[in-house]
């Protein structure tokens, strides 16, 4: 089953759901509460523990957390920053039985921190002795589990409000991630995320989804028994002039190493003898003009055009050649900056099976201030994959994909090791290749997003782009073996 990642208020809604079939409220903090309890004692030996308890249902699952940490002999000290002011709060807060203190802005010492402040009904920036305990407490984020979310952080941006937040070592969040605990840069605040399950039920499907197997693994194009090179997929792949070739190359490898059947590399006469040098299961052809590349192209399923294509018209030409053969396109780098002067020509060529890859510089000059005013980077892809009318993947950490239909989904497994030359090359390579075996685009846009991700983080330190198709087999072959026993 794909898994959502859910809003403040689908949240809600699901709560609500619950509430309305049955079960109590109270019920539903007191499995929060123990859920929470039971992830912080996996985690640490009993220590003295201060859990900073805020006025709402987040300060109400402290106060479970409390009474379950003590019961089970650990030191606990509550401080509230407020009285409890929800009913769930109250009747949290009377079962606690013990003393409750005022919250201590400066951080009275302890081994380990429960931040129960604020999750999702955080309204406005944190203020008071709030604001001057988040100013108190940085630097000791490895001593601090965040109930829902890092008190500060808003549930559905990520972001702090203005202002403040704190940060953990471990969020323990409910039902569903909420956009807090993948986005930057509420993702880093979090530290681990351990989702709990506490009996809820989504009411609405939602179109948000994390970027894992389980969302496209049951489609992967695997090859049928009797497959032959050409039923795997032809792959083209635009080569730049004689002084820019490595970066089509690596596409083109990647390309092949992802399972597309055939590749080619199509390249200017200039640059044939070092592209030849420098291939071997990629095959080479000619192109001179965007005439010859549209004939080459006819019976190809996909296209990598962009990598160190080269800026200005004679790569927007060869991109309206392409467009003009059923491929899905994969566009990047100087394809998609070759349109900065005209996005709308861009978008007006592309079809939904096509797909743009830009980083955050790329998306700006096609979608000029649209990563400012959205409220965060989903709703920024999504709407500009309504604008392009073409599935859009805008790079970073937390890479999102989004669909023109409004589907999206976020890369929760990125490595910091994929930030060097050419990795951004080797994933148009990726998706285009699994886009040339017949994989819906979006599906092999994130498809590749992930295995390129698994490559990075395989790797680890050291890792340049030359090593990431060659570390695509392993992670293929832990798909393949899970084809048969799927993660639940
Ligand atoms: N949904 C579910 O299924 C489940 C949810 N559960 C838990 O409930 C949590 C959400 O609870 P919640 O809605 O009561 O919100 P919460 O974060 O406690 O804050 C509200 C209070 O804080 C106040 N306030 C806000 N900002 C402020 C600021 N900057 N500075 C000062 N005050 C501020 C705000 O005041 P107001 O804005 O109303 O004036 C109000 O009094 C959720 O994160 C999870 O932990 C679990 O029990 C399991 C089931
Ligand atoms: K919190």
């Amino acid at each position: 089953m794909p898994r959502h990642i859910m809003s403040v208020t689908e949240m809600k809604a699901a709560d609500a759901a619950a509430v309305a079939a049955g079960t109590p409220a109270t019920t539903l903090m007191e499995r929060a509460g123990q859920g929470a309890a039971d992830a912080i004692r996996a985690r640490w030996a009993r220590r003295p523990v201060v859990i900073w308890c805020g006025p709402g249902d987040n300060g109400g699952d402290g106060y479970v957390i409390a009474r379950h940490l003590r019961r089970r002999g650990w030191p606990v000290r509550v401080e509230a920053l407020a009285p409890p002011a929800s009913t769930s709060c109250r009747w949290a807060a009377e079962r606690w039985r013990s003393e409750v203190h005022a919250l201590n802005p400066a951080v009275t010492p302890a081994d380990l921190y429960i931040d129960a402040l604020f999750g999702a009904g955080l309204s406005r920036p944190l203020e008071g002795a709030a604001d001057d305990l988040a100013r108190a407490a940085e630097g000791l984020s490895a001593r601090i589990v965040a109930i829902d979310t890092p008190s500060g952080i808003h549930g559905d941006t990520g972001r702090p409000i203005d202002g403040r937040a704190l940060a953990a070592a471990l969020t323990v969040t409910f039902h569903r991630r909420k956009p807090a605990h993948v986005l930057a840069p509420g993702r880093a605040a979090c530290g681990e995320v351990e989702v709990i399950d506490i009996g809820l039920t989504d009411v609405a499907a939602g179109t948000l989804f994390e970027n894992d197997p389980s969302l496209w693994g049951a489609r992967f194009p695997w090859p049928s028994t009797d497959a032959h090179k050409h039923a795997r997929g032809r792959l083209l792949v635009v080569s730049g002039e004689a002084w820019s070739t490595g970066a089509a190359r690596l596409s083109a490898r990647a390309g092949l190493r992802i399972g597309a059947g055939v590749v080619t590399l199509l390249s200017p006469p200039g640059a044939l003898a070092i592209n030849a040098a420098h291939l071997e299961a990629v095959m080479l052809a000619p192109f001179e003009t965007d005439a010859e590349l549209a004939e080459r192209a006819a019976n190809a399923a996909a296209a990598v055009i962009g990598p160190a294509a080269g800026l200005g018209e004679a790569t927007a030409r060869n991109l309206t050649a392409l467009a003009g053969t059923g491929a899905a396109l994969v566009v990047d780098a100087d394809a998609l900056t070759s349109f900065a002067h005209a996005p709308d020509q861009l978008f007006a060529r592309l079809d939904r099976d096509d797909v743009l890859t830009p980083h955050p510089g790329e998306f700006e000059r096609l979608f000029p201030g649209l990563l400012k005013s959205a409220p965060e980077r989903i709703a920024a892809a999504r709407q500009a994959a309504r604008q392009a009318g073409a599935i859009v993947l805008l790079k970073g950490p937390d890479t999102v994909i989004a669909a023109p239909d409004g589907r999206a989904a976020v890369n929760l497994n990125g490595a910091p090791w994929l930030a060097t030359a050419g990795s951004g090359d080797v994933l148009a390579g990726f998706i285009a290749g699994l886009a040339a075996q017949g994989m819906d685009s979006f599906d092999a846009a994130c498809a590749g997003a992930w295995i390129h991700a698994e490559c990075g983080a395989a790797h680890g330190p050291g890792l340049i782009a030359e090593d990431l198709p060659g570390l695509a087999p392993a992670v293929l072959k832990r798909l393949w073996d899970q084809r048969a026993n799927p993660l639940p």
